[in-house]
């Protein structure tokens, strides 16, 4: 996919939001995008996501699946959780939601009305339609924002598990959330300009959160699986903080 000097004004007349974004994103890039407010990051994340049009300039290779969960998820439609996720799932061709909704832990939210919802559990509803069609493109707006532990832990494994598979996951955040993944890019939207920066150490609270940076003893175990769930079993594995790889194939 790539970003060929994009420009973007809301309106006529009105100043460039953003002023010049050149890039390419390649199958299995994880990347976090930085700014500060107002930016244009959610102005950035909606044109790739192909909601808003470039003002000038050009966006090509679009992965055909994008799924992407908007900072505030739209809550005023008058449907519960389940119907609203099995009206998504219809829309995407019978996708599978269940497996999402036990992940993101929405057990107890299925019969709630999407308009009843807290911020945090409806930001988990927009991440649940997004991840169910198995994008090629996974677009996060804020996607820590008002999450409860448990789904702050397990967010790093989906996306590293959706880059495995060859998706590109692009996420704004503050927050450092996915810092503990190995290769994240980053990028951040400074006067209306898209940089790439360096790999962004670690914050503090990610470091102590990781076993294998910890100054502990270490110990290494072989794990023995069939060949076509070793990439998201790896993914899995850093996005939980511990260093793994493949040694050897056999049979
Ligand atoms: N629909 C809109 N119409 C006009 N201007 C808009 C619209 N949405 C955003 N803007 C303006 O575009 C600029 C960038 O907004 P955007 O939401 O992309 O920033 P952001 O970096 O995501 O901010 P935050 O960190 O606060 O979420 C802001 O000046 C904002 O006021």
């Amino acid at each position: 996919m790539r970003l060929s000097k994009v420009t973007f004004r809301y309106r006529r007349r009105e100043p460039l939001i953003i002023r010049s974004a050149d890039a390419r994103l390649s199958p299995g890039d994880v990347i976090e995008l930085t700014g500060v407010n107002g930016a244009g990051k959610s102005t950035l994340l909606r044109l790739l996501a192909g909601l808003a049009r470039p003002t000038t300039g050009t966006i090509s290779g679009r992965p055909p699946v994008v799924g992407f969960a908007p900072d505030r998820f739209p809550v005023g439609q008058p449907f519960t959780v389940t119907a609203y996720l099995r009206h998504m799932s219809r829309v995407r061709g019978g996708a599978r939601w269940e497996p999402w909704a036990e992940r993101l832990t929405m057990g107890h939210l299925l019969t709630v009305p999407l308009g009843e919802l807290s911020k945090g559990s409806a930001h988990k509803v927009g991440l649940a339609q997004a991840l169910m069609a198995d994008p090629g493109l996974l677009i996060l707006d804020e996607p820590f924002a008002g999450l409860d532990a448990d789904t702050r832990e397990v967010l790093p494994s989906i996306a590293a598990e959706v880059a495995a598979g060859g998706g590109i996951v692009i996420a704004s955040d503050h927050q450092g959330g996915l810092r503990a993944l190995p290769a994240v890019r980053h990028w951040s939207v400074v006067d209306g300009h898209l940089k790439e920066g360096t790999a962004v150490e670690p914050t503090a609270e990610v470091a102590d959160r990781a076993p294998a940076v910890a100054a502990v003893p270490q110990v290494t175990v072989a794990v023995t699986l069939p060949v076509g769930e070793l990439q998201p079993f790896l993914a899995r594995m850093r996005g939980e903080g511990y260093q793994a790889r493949e040694i050897e194939e056999t049979g």
